[in-house]
């Protein structure tokens, strides 16, 4: 689009009225799958969500959540919030950074960048640190990557390398962790062999470990801060393979909670600490749990926690993880350009926008709906609410979560008749369900469905519309199967699956503001995530930018 025919206005629809209030919802990790004793969604109660699918296919219709419809690498690629929220607000299929820096690696570019070049400069005298998350999950990122990463350093001359990981079990497998330390282990032994210094020097479970977002808890920061700054945790072990393995074996151990742990020398000594002159990567592509970090490593003024030591350090992330803070300052790969998001569209187009979330998740619908974007586009057009999360648990404890308070805040927004768009995000099928707890699992599920409820009700006085919808799957299917679809065994045990699935998701709209003729079409069966916009936009009485992906909704005469 030429930037002189450019305009924020957008062409009335030719159908549809403005001035209608639209909850659009959105459930976390909320997929369609066969019913049975692992879907989640199918054992709960969900009257409300249940009666939405029942206005099918006129009303409710699937729509794709994962791989190439979210802008993924492959359609191997489960979806998640990031993907699956940007592809929800930007309206269009952006490559991801997953796919960003498989490319950037492909051909080299990323050796060549500004980015590395920084870096570089402290191969000579200084270490390289790599921080982040020990996995092939592809969501935070990807051991192939670290790999390839590593080669490329060393091949442009890095002396000493440290890797600070973050073990996973919740993208993958639990347990999986130990085979990930093995192939890193073998990889850093062949660098070794080539005269490199490259060790583990840290680790620990992610959500134990570093891996917080939008401010939830930074004790989990400073726990990372220790052991991977300081060289202080209270485990310390010879290797990360024993680290693994003995964190392991103790009783409901398990990879997304591992304790810090440090690796130490023979005389007692931390083999990594980061220290004035070192150049650390966080090698995660995506933003929202490696932001906090990003802000301790670069910020002179930092009051967070005690930070103790401030290296003078040469920082770049693998991606830059939020535009508009410019954070952190070097990165190795571009991120994606997602501009002209339907929120900031739409606001400029006077429809007031009220989103909220409980922390673990407000940031997607705000920064990753906004295209990952922090703050407002028009204070006085927009309020986001954000209600504060429980910390220091696993959700499997209070699986019902801010499902009542998200609700009852949208409630409040819609019958206040300040805003025409009112955007939330319910957790509780994805972080529930992320922990592997069924029975827990089931109960989010409920709540989740009762939230919907709270939310129609308020649609339904006011006379406005609904959008419901989900992100990716999660809850719907907890359990690992084979290629044929039968649950896997270890040792005789079914493998519990904690992370998203490949699953499409619901997609439903109504209320006694859907005017008599709008139904789904039936000519857009591929239909994802990004066709969310174009339908949202109609239904606020607009027509889509024309570079957006077609709306999945038509208007016929009744
Ligand atoms: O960060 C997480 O919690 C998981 O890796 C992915 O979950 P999300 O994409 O639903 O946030
Ligand atoms: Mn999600
Ligand atoms: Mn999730």
């Amino acid at each position: 689009m030429g930037s002189s025919d450019f305009s924020w206005k957008l062409p009335d629809h030719p159908k549809l009225p403005k001035g209608k209030t639209i909850a659009v919802v959105v459930l976390d990790g909320w997929g369609e799958a066969n019913a049975n004793e692992y879907n989640c969604i199918h054992i709960a109660e969900t009257p409300t969500m249940d009666s939405l699918k029942k206005g099918a296919p006129e009303h409710w219709r699937l729509v794709r959540a994962h791989g190439k419809a979210v802008g993924l690498p492959t359609e191997d690629d489960m979806g998640n919030s990031e993907v699956g929220h940007n592809a929800l607000g930007a309206g269009r299929i952006f490559a991801q950074g997953a796919k960003l820096v498989d490319l950037a690696l492909e051909s080299g570019k990323i050796f060549d960048g500004e980015g590395f070049n920084y870096i570089k400069e402290s191969f000579e005298t200084g270490t390289l640190h790599l921080i982040g998350l020990l996995s092939d999950g592809g969501v935070h990122s990807r051991l192939d990557q670290v790999q390839l990463l590593l080669k490329g350093a060393s091949e442009r001359g890095v002396k000493r390398v440290r890797l600070h990981i973050l073990t996973d079990g919740r993208d993958v497998l639990d347990g999986s962790s130990v085979a990930f330390v093995e192939t890193l282990e073998n990889d850093l032994a062949k660098l070794r062999e080539k005269g490199v210094d490259a060790q583990i020097a840290s680790g620990g479970g992610r959500m134990n470990v570093t891996m917080d977002r939008y401010e939830n808890d930074w004790s989990v920061v400073k726990r990372g801060w220790d052991a991977q700054v300081l060289g202080e945790a209270p485990y310390k072990f010879k290797s990360a393979l024993e680290a693994v393995k003995t964190l392991r074996a103790e009783p409901k151990a398990n990879d997304q909670y591992l304790p810090p742990f440090v690796i130490v020398d023979e005389s007692g000594k931390s083999v990594g600490p980061i220290v004035d002159g070192d150049a650390v990567v966080t090698f995660n592509f995506r933003a929202d749990r490696m932001t906090m970090l990003a802000k301790a490593l670069e910020y002179e003024n930092f009051d967070k926690f005690d930070r103790v030591r401030f290296p003078k350090i040469r920082y770049a992330g693998m991606l830059e993880y939020d535009g508009e803070l410019k954070l952190p300052r070097k990165y190795l790969v571009s991120p994606p350009e997602i501009e002209r998001t339907s929120g900031e569209y739409l606001v400029k187009n006077g429809v007031r926008t009220f989103a909220c979330s409980e922390t673990v998740k407000f940031g997607h619908v705000t920064f990753f709906w906004n295209g990952n974007r922090s703050g407002y586009f028009d204070e006085k057009l927009e309020e986001y609410v954000e209600i504060p999360s429980d910390s220091g648990i696993t959700f499997n404890e209070k699986p019902i979560m801010k499902a009542v308070e998200i609700a009852e805040k949208a409630r409040e927004a819609i019958l206040s008749g300040k805003f025409d768009q009112i955007r939330v995000n319910l957790p509780n099928g994805d972080m529930v369900g992320h922990t592997g707890d069924i029975e827990a699992t089931v109960v989010a599920c409920k709540a989740a469905d009762k939230a919907v409820k709270l939310i129609l009700d308020a649609i339904e006085q006011v006379g406005g519309i609904y959008v419901v919808t989900a992100d990716h799957g999660n809850a719907e299917d907890m359990v690992k199967r084979d290629k044929s679809g039968k649950p896997q065994l270890k040792d005789g045990q079914v493998q519990i699956l904690t992370s998203h699935t490949l699953e499409p998701v619901p997609i439903a709209i109504g209320g006694p503001g859907l005017a008599p003729g709008v139904r789904f079409r039936n000519d857009v069966p591929t239909g994802g995530l990004a066709n969310v916009a174009a339908t949202v936009m109609n239904l606020h009485g607009f027509e889509a930018p024309s570079d957006y992906e077609t709306t999945l909704i038509e208007v016929v005469d009744k």
